[in-house]
C-alpha cells in the first residue's frame, strides 16, 4: 500500500497535507496524532471511501479511488462509535451484513458459523446487540468487519470503549488476524496500542511528521531524555520549562521526564544544575530511553506554544 502526496482539503481546512507512506501487507499499521490531525481522513482515503484532493493511492494492487469500488469489497471497517443495530439480535445483525454483501445462502451461514464462534458470540446469538457489555459488542463489531473476509481491516480508534481486558484480548484477535494474512490500519490516542503496532505514523496538523517501528521512532527521537527526581518536582517543572533547550516537561509520579534539544551539549547536567542552583534536592538525574509518548509530545509539539501554567 503505498501514498505519494496524498492531500485533502475541506474547504479552507487542510485536513492532510502531502502524505507519503509505505505500508507492508499483513502487518499493523497504526495512525497517532492528536485530535484533527487528519487520522480518519488518511484512511478512509486509502479505503476508498473518500476522494483525495490530490495525490495518489495504491492499495492491495489497485488504484484509488479509479478502483474504489472492487477496494470496498476487499476492506473491512470499524468505527470507534458503535455502528451496529441496537435493536436486532447478534444473529440479525450479521445476517443483515451478509446481506450487504449480497452473500448467498450457503456462504452467509457458513461465514455466520465461523465468526460467531472465532469471536466468541454463541452464547449472545439471540440477545439484542443494546444488551450484551461493550466488549461483546467491539466483538460483534469485529464479527460484522470481517465477515466478508477482507484482506484490509481499518479500525478507527477501535477501543475506545473498552477495559483493559478486553482491549488485551481484542488486540490478540487483531494478531490472528495478521497470521491470516490480512493487513490492519489502527487510528489511534493510546500509546500501549501504539506500542502493538508493527509500524506507526504520526500526524500533526495533516502533516506526517515521524513513521517507522515504534523502536525505530525510539531510536530517532529528536529530542534527549533526562529522568529527574527532585523533592519539588512541580517548582523543578516550571523553573526547567523558562529555558529554550528545554522542548518539554512531564510529571510522572514524582519524577520528570524532561526532553531537551536533541544538539544540547550535556542534558542531563544541565537539568541537574538549573535545579541544584535554585536550592532543591537532586535524588537523581540521568539520561532516560525514549518512550512512545516522549516520541509523540517531541514530533507534534508546537514551538510556537509557551510552558503550561
Ligand atoms: N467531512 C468533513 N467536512 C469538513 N471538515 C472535515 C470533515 N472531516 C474532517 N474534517 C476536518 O479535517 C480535520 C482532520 O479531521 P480527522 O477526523 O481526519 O482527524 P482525526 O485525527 O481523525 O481526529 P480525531 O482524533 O478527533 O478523530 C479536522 O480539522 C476536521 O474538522
Amino acid at each position: 500500500m503505498v501514498t505519494r502526496g496524498l492531500s485533502k482539503d475541506f474547504g479552507d481546512v487542510h485536513a492532510v497535507v502531502d502524505v507519503d507512506l509505505a505500508i507492508p501487507r499483513a502487518r499493523i499499521f497504526g495512525f497517532l496524532g492528536p485530535n484533527g490531525s487528519g487520522k480518519t481522513t488518511c484512511i478512509r482515503m486509502m479505503c476508498g471511501l473518500l476522494t483525495p484532493t490530490r495525490g495518489d493511492i495504491s492499495v492491495l494492487g489497485m488504484k484509488v479511488p479509479e478502483q474504489a469500488e472492487a477496494l470496498r469489497r476487499k476492506v473491512g471497517y470499524m468505527t470507534q462509535k458503535f455502528s451496529l443495530y441496537t435493536d436486532l439480535t447478534i444473529a440479525e445483525n450479521l445476517d443483515f451484513i451478509a446481506g450487504v454483501y449480497n452473500m448467498n445462502r450457503a456462504t452467509r451461514r457458513q461465514r455466520i458459523e465461523e465468526v460467531t464462534e472465532r469471536y466468541r458470540l454463541e452464547s449472545y446469538f439471540n440477545k439484542r446487540a443494546g444488551a450484551i457489555s461493550g466488549g461483546q459488542q467491539q466483538r460483534l463489531a469485529l464479527a460484522c468487519a470481517m465477515l466478508h473476509e477482507p484482506e484490509l481491516l481499518f479500525l478507527d480508534e477501535p477501543t475506545s470503549a473498552v477495559d483493559p481486558e478486553n482491549r488485551r484480548a481484542f488486540w490478540e484477535s487483531l494478531f490472528d488476524l495478521v497470521e491470516d494474512n490480512t493487513t490492519i490500519l489502527v487510528s489511534t490516542h493510546y500509546m500501549d496500542e501504539a506500542e502493538r503496532c508493527h509500524a506507526l505514523a504520526i500526524l500533526d496538523r495533516g502533516r506526517l511528521v515521524a513513521h517507522g517501528s515504534p523502536a525505530q521512532l525510539g531510536r530517532d527521537i529528536d529530542a534527549a531524555i533526562v529522568l529527574l527526581d527532585t523533592d519539588q518536582p512541580r517548582r523543578a517543572g516550571k523553573l526547567l520549562h523558562t529555558h529554550d533547550w528545554v522542548r518539554s516537561v512531564a510529571q510522572v509520579g514524582n519524577r520528570l521526564r524532561v526532553l531537551v534539544q536533541r544538539d544540547h551539549p550535556d542534558p542531563a547536567g544541565s537539568v541537574g544544575r538549573v535545579v541544584r542552583d535554585a536550592g532543591l534536592a537532586v535524588r537523581r538525574c540521568e539520561p532516560g530511553e525514549a518512550s512512545l509518548e516522549d516520541v509523540f509530545v517531541a514530533a507534534t509539539l508546537d514551538p510556537a506554544a509557551g510552558a503550561p501554567e
